[in-house]
This record gives C-alpha cells, sequence and structure tokens, in this order.
C-alpha cells in the first residue's frame, strides 16, 4: 500500500503508542486524526505535527460510545475529504475484580466497533488495524482479563481479514501485537488497583526482568505492515524488533 497522501483514524492517539504512530504516519505523509479522550494530549499532538502545513485533526472520541465513534468518522471524512486507514489502538489495562468490564469494553469492544465502522466507511478499501499484545498470544499473563481481549483481537481481526466482508472491499486487516513498551500504561501498574490482587507478586517478579522497548519501535512495525502485509495477519513487536506470527503451526 502507497502511504503518501492517505488518511488514517487512529484511537487512543494523544499518547503512547497511538502518539508513535500518528508520528510516523504522519512522516509517511499520511493525514492522521487523533481520536481520544485525552484532550490535553491530543491538541498538543495536533499542534506539533500541523506546524508546517495541516496534517492532523484531534477529534474527542470515547470508542465505548457507539454514537461518538460514529461521528468521528464522519468528521475525518468531511475535514479531509476521505478515511483510507484505521487504526484501533485505545486501550487500559484494569484486571481488578471490581471494573474489569470497562478492560472489554475498551480494548475488545472498542475495537470490534472501530472495525465495523472501518467496514463502513472505507469507501475505496484501504487497511483496518488494532494493537493487540503479546499477552493475547502467551499462556500465563499476569493479567488474564486483559490477555483474554488481546487473544480476541488478535482473532477478530485475523478471522475478519480472510473473510469476503473485508476483502471483496479490498480492506486489509493487521493486528499489531507489543511486547512491553515504555508508556505510560506501564508505569501505574502494580501495588494499585488495576490488577486481580492474587497476581500481583508474578506481576512484580516478571517486571524485574522484563525489557520496555520503545513504542517507535511499534510503529516502525506498523508503517512495515501497513505497506507489505497480507489480511489477516498478527505482527509481533518484542525488543524493538518484529516477526510475524505464524498461526499455521496451530491448525496440525
Ligand atoms: N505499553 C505496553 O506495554 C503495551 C500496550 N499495548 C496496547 O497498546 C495500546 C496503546 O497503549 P499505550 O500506548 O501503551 O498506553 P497509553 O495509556 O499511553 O495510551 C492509551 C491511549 O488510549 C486512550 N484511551 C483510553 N481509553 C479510551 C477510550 N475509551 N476511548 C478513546 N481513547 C481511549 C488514552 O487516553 C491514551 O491516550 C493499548 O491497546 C494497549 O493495550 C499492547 C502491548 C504492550
Ligand atoms: C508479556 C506480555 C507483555 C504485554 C504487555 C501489555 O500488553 C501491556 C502491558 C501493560 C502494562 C504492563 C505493566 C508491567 C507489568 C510488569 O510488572 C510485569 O508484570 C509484566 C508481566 C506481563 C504478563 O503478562 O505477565
Amino acid at each position: 500500500m502507497e502511504l503518501n497522501g492517505k488518511v488514517a483514524l487512529i484511537t487512543g492517539g494523544s499518547q503512547g503508542i497511538g502518539r508513535a504512530y500518528c508520528n510516523y504516519l504522519a512522516n509517511e505523509g499520511v493525514k492522521v486524526a487523533i481520536c481520544d479522550i485525552n484532550e490535553t494530549e491530543g491538541l498538543l499532538l495536533e499542534k506539533q505535527l500541523n506546524k508546517e502545513e495541516k496534517r492532523s485533526v484531534f477529534i474527542y472520541c470515547d470508542v465505548t460510545n457507539n454514537t461518538e465513534f460514529e461521528e468521528s468518522f464522519r468528521k475525518v471524512i468531511s475535514e479531509f475529504g476521505q478515511l483510507d486507514i484505521v487504526v484501533n489502538n485505545a486501550g487500559i489495562l484494569n484486571d481488578h475484580p471490581n471494573s474489569w468490564e470497562k478492560e472489554v469494553e475498551i480494548n475488545l469492544c472498542g475495537t470490534i466497533r472501530g472495525s465495523l465502522l472501518g467496514l463502513k466507511y472505507l469507501k475505496h478499501g484501504g487497511a483496518i488495524v488494532a494493537t493487540s499484545s503479546l499477552a493475547g498470544i502467551l499462556k500465563d499473563s499476569a493479567f488474564p482479563i486483559y490477555a483474554a481481549t488481546k487473544g480476541g483481537v488478535n482473532y477478530f481481526m485475523r478471522s475478519l481479514g480472510f473473510s469476503e466482508a473485508a476483502t471483496a472491499k479490498g480492506i486489509r486487516t493487521l493486528a499489531i501485537a507489543p511486547s512491553l513498551t515504555d508508556t505510560a500504561i506501564t508505569e501505574q501498574l502494580v501495588g494499585n488497583n488495576t490488577m486481580c490482587p492474587e497476581l500481583q507478586l508474578v506481576a512484580q517478579k516478571r517486571s524485574e526482568r522484563m525489557y520496555k522497548q520503545k513504542p517507535e519501535s511499534v510503529a516502525a512495525c506498523l508503517i512495515y505492515a501497513l505497506k507489505e502485509a497480507t489480511s489477516g495477519s498478527v505482527w509481533l513487536v518484542a525488543d524493538d524488533n518484529w516477526q510475524q506470527i505464524n498461526y499455521d503451526n496451530l491448525l496440525h
């Protein structure tokens, strides 16, 4: 896929991995719509990207609200005249027994919502992407509910990408599955109210030996996958390198 001149909508684009996606896409000549609930960071990024020419717009959008989400798609098209790429990246980590439902709503339902809207609004083909996680591939995560949302995202993007719902419209789907990455989400965890209490010790021990890669490494993978990858493929980004996951081995 040639990226120059395309238009992308990125959820959770205000900070972290989403912000790196916006910067890398803009560098490739893509106009970016930063869709997020974090208005302060989103507007700062919009300003930074628009220094030399109009390359971005911030749109307040909560992916748990379908009406607001659909309105964001309409705003992007009215602002830039087209839409070619949807990146479902908004996500949280909250496996606490009293509040985990929000995590499912944002990570899994939000991605499904954004992808269905993508099928509706990508009128001339394009790509629908999701940020999943290595946690959705490995066994034994310290965050089993989070892992379930991300495993769901991997399999949803795979299924959709091989289905006629996407292929008949010239739409490719991709999942990017990062390992631990240096963003705000990794700073707040152990000891606060976002974990299953029984798993706090496991998480703490693992944190001592896990490398945090750069968000830019995940963004570099996104650019490569958008240009080269086949529909339904899942890309692991770990230790600042990427590789395609081979799911065929699972069938034997
Ligand atoms: N940081 C990590 O180690 C890894 C992160 N991921 C995934 O990458 C994605 C991005 O996460 P990070 O950049 O690390 O975290 P982050 O916390 O820095 O960024 C998440 C962004 O999503 C936005 N967001 C949260 N709820 C939202 C909602 N309801 N509607 C719209 N936007 C919302 C936040 O405002 C924020 O800008 C998430 O899906 C996360 O699960 C995957 C693997 C590793
Ligand atoms: C091994 C999978 C890493 C995937 C990470 C991810 O998608 C999101 C991580 C967000 C926050 C991470 C916080 C860090 C926790 C560490 O203390 C450590 O416990 C990580 C353990 C990872 C696991 O899944 O068991």
